[in-house]
């Protein structure tokens, strides 16, 4: 145990973290990103400033937010006359998304912030076009909606496009992570599959509809609007698990019709 845990102080954070410190490796990263020269990118957490090293040369301007004071500090003097970098000692979940503006996001984040991180990204009036996030392979998989479709995937899913964009090796990393690591992306669709004004119905929806394993949806509708609305989402013989996204949306649809009846 460490002297710090035997007086029974709290550990910085940063010395629970996952540190990417391999150049090849981000070098490697980065080429499977659409990140160039005209970009704004916000990296989250920088730690010792590795992949932050390496997109103030790749882009036009870097914004990158660190919690912990002492890594701050060194990332200052690191980066002391680098123009194109905008360091802020900030916690990101309290920091202020760009306004306006596209911007791209590129970041090994804390494992134990990804779905707040996720979530502040994507539910802002201003996400980003695209964002390439390190995070737990479980964590990812509940996101894009494998094996089944979940609430944060049935969220993400009509605003962006999710894959995976490369899988780890737990070597990467130092330490080494005890789980998968992936890097999950992220991109904007450039017509949402629910438009602003249907959103706050969507998720009502969703919401209502996954309770109880798919009971939800039995309140939702009646026997015959929800028959109709099987059929009109190819749904034979309802398995709660095997519902996937279009049908989700031919749901939602449905409920819009008949339910709500208002049209799109
Ligand atoms: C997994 S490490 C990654 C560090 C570095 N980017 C790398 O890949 O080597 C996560 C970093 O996020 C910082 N961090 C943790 N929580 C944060 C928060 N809420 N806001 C900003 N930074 C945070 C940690 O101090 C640490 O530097």
């Amino acid at each position: 145990m460490s002297k710090n845990k035997k007086q029974g102080q709290k550990l910085p954070l940063w010395v629970s973290q996952n540190f990417l410190t391999s150049h090849r490796t981000i070098i490697k990263l980065l080429g499977r990103t659409t990140i160039g020269i005209h970009d704004h990118v916000l990296e989250i957490g920088p730690g010792k400033g590795h992949i932050t090293r390496l997109l103030v040369d790749k882009c036009r301007k870097v914004t990158a937010v660190e919690i912990d004071a002492r890594l701050y500090d060194k990332l200052l003097e690191k980066f002391k006359g680098t123009e194109n970098l905008h360091l802020y000692h900030q916690d990101f979940l309290q920091w202020r998304l760009p306004a306006s503006g596209a911007y791209k996001v590129f970041a090994n984040i804390p494992f134990c912030h990804t779905t707040a991180i996720l979530r502040k990204l994507t539910e802002s009036r201003n996400p980003p076009t695209e964002a390439w996030l390190v995070m737990e392979k479980s964590a990812a998989r509940r996101f894009m909606g494998k094996p089944r479709e979940t609430l944060r995937s049935l969220m993400l899913k009509p605003l962006f496009d999710l894959d995976i964009a490369y899988y780890f090796q737990r070597e990467d990393f130092h330490p080494k992570p005890g789980v998968d690591v992936v890097l999950i992306h992220l991109k904007k669709k450039t017509q949402p599959d629910i438009s602003p004004a249907q959103w706050r119905y969507y998720e009502h929806f969703v919401a209502n509809a996954l309770q109880g394993g798919g009971a939800g949806l039995g309140r939702m509708f009646n026997k015959r609007q929800l028959s109709r609305a099987f059929r009109e989402a190819t749904i034979h013989g309802f398995v709660f698990g095997e519902i996937i996204y279009v049908q989700w949306l031919c749901l939602f649809r449905s409920y819009c019709r008949h339910v709500l009846q208002i049209r799109d």
